[in-house]
């Protein structure tokens, strides 16, 4: 089954995102996700200038080897663009193998592990009382995870709250990149009252997580775990930046909190030190940015050897083509932990029609062949690309740090 034609489509409903199609000489086609937030035109040209060119003419059942042909024959290989475009031919040519078989994605990969896919929200708030808040509506709405998130006194904008109460948090606010400024201290002595608060008001049952965002070193992130130990997480997240794998043991050695880590990564090289040393417990490279399918399984199963699950990345700047194959990856892969679910833009929704379903905190993947998502082309016309960066991070003495 030939490839016969693609089309590599920039869009911003709500937001940037950028979308492979692979249409064969049958008729089938199939869809990938490209986008890496902020560096959006990086990944296009590559796919347009690199990727697309030699793969007309292909044989669309051939993903292995169209994996081997861009990774190995890139010659200059990983890398967040190179993979995001290599991850989106990869989506694509499952959606195009599953349809062509007449079965849904999950199948395709070995049927359901499960009936359903455990979700966390994002609950945040500009200080404790609205984050509780938030937990409060979250649970609500059958959540039986939640992300926890609040201001930090003394430290004006933070990672993952939004400016303005109520509006939706997009982090890649600005044409070029904003400045934060940033206190680790303000930070540590903050959030063990929020967790304390959090299992105050609603008790031991509900999943808590949090999201460090890279931003302390390895001893001061030891000392985060062991605060909130009482509170029991399901995962501390980016504790550190990890492109020296080792800071991870160091962590490890002083806490029993659950460390995940993994959404900036995008190859199996990225993280198979912490995760054959046992270092943390959840991976989070996500489908779009770890290669698509094809490597996302070889790392899954890796973690599966040493007590390792998945918990994919899923924000909002990953599109609903990468969530869609996300929940049909995670009701197949037997070490599922959970699936980040931060709700699209209705616009967004409107111009990525598909068939997965959110309810009671879970997610319920679809029927459909393939992997059960779209994209409206005439739609994602009407929402030209907008430049947009993420912010940088300054420490109050304006040493430039990890945002
Ligand atoms: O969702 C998360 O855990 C994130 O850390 C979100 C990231 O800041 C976001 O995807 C960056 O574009
Ligand atoms: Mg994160």
């Amino acid at each position: 089954m030939k490839i016969i034609d693609a089309r590599v489509i920039v869009t911003s409903p709500g937001r940037n995102f950028v979308t492979l199609k692979l249409i064969t000489e049958s008729g089938i086609h199939g869809i990938g996700d490209a986008t890496l937030n902020g560096r959006e035109m990086a990944v296009a040209t590559y796919l347009e200038e690199h990727v697309v060119p030699a793969l007309i003419g292909r044989d669309a059942s051939r993903i292995e080897d169209t994996w081997q042909y861009l990774y190995r024959g890139a010659y200059w290989r990983r890398g967040p663009v190179t993979m995001s475009a290599i991850s989106a031919v990869d989506m694509a040519l499952w959606d195009i193998k599953a349809k062509a078989a007449g079965m849904p994605l999950y199948q395709l990969l070995g049927g359901k592990s499960r009936e359903r896919v455990m979700t966390y929200a994002h609950c945040t708030g500009k200080d404790i009382d609205s984050c509780l808040e938030e937990v409060t509506r979250h649970v609500e709405l059958g959540y039986k995870a939640v992300r926890v998130q609040a201001g930090v006194p003394g430290i004006r904008t933070i990672y993952g709250v939004a400016k303005r109460e109520g509006e939706r948090y997009e982090p890649a606010d600005s044409e070029l990149p904003a400045e934060h400024v940033w206190s680790t201290e303000k930070y540590l002595n903050h959030v063990p009252q929020l967790f304390a608060a959090v299992r105050e008001r609603f008790g031991h049952e509900l999943h808590l997580l949090h999201d460090v965002h890279h931003r302390l070193t390895p001893i001061e992130a030891a000392r985060l775990g062991k605060a909130v130990e009482p509170y029991h997480l399901f995962w501390l997240e980016d504790c550190v930046p990890a492109e020296n794998q080792e800071s991870l043991r160091l962590i490890r050695e002083h806490t029993t909190t659950p460390l995940a880590i993994g959404e900036v990564f995008n190859s199996i090289h990225d993280c198979r030190e912490m995760i054959q040393n046992q270092w943390i417990d959840y991976i989070r490279i996500p489908l779009t940015h770890g290669g698509g399918i094809t490597q996302l399984r070889r790392i899954a199963d890796l973690a599966s050897l040493y007590h390792v699950r998945t918990g994919f990345h899923g924000p909002t700047d990953l599109s609903p083509v990468c969530l869609g194959a996300a929940i049909h990856f995670d009701t197949w892969v037997p070490n599922f932990g959970i699936q980040e679910y931060m709700p699209h833009d209705p616009l967004t929704d409107s111009v990525f029609p598909h068939d997965y379903r959110f309810e009671d905190g879970h997610f319920l993947v679809g029927e459909t062949p393939g992997h059960g998502v779209d994209i409206d082309e005439e739609a994602a016309a009407r929402y030209p690309f907008k430049r947009a960066s993420l912010p940088v991070n300054r420490l109050e003495d304006g040493t430039l740090w990890h945002w």
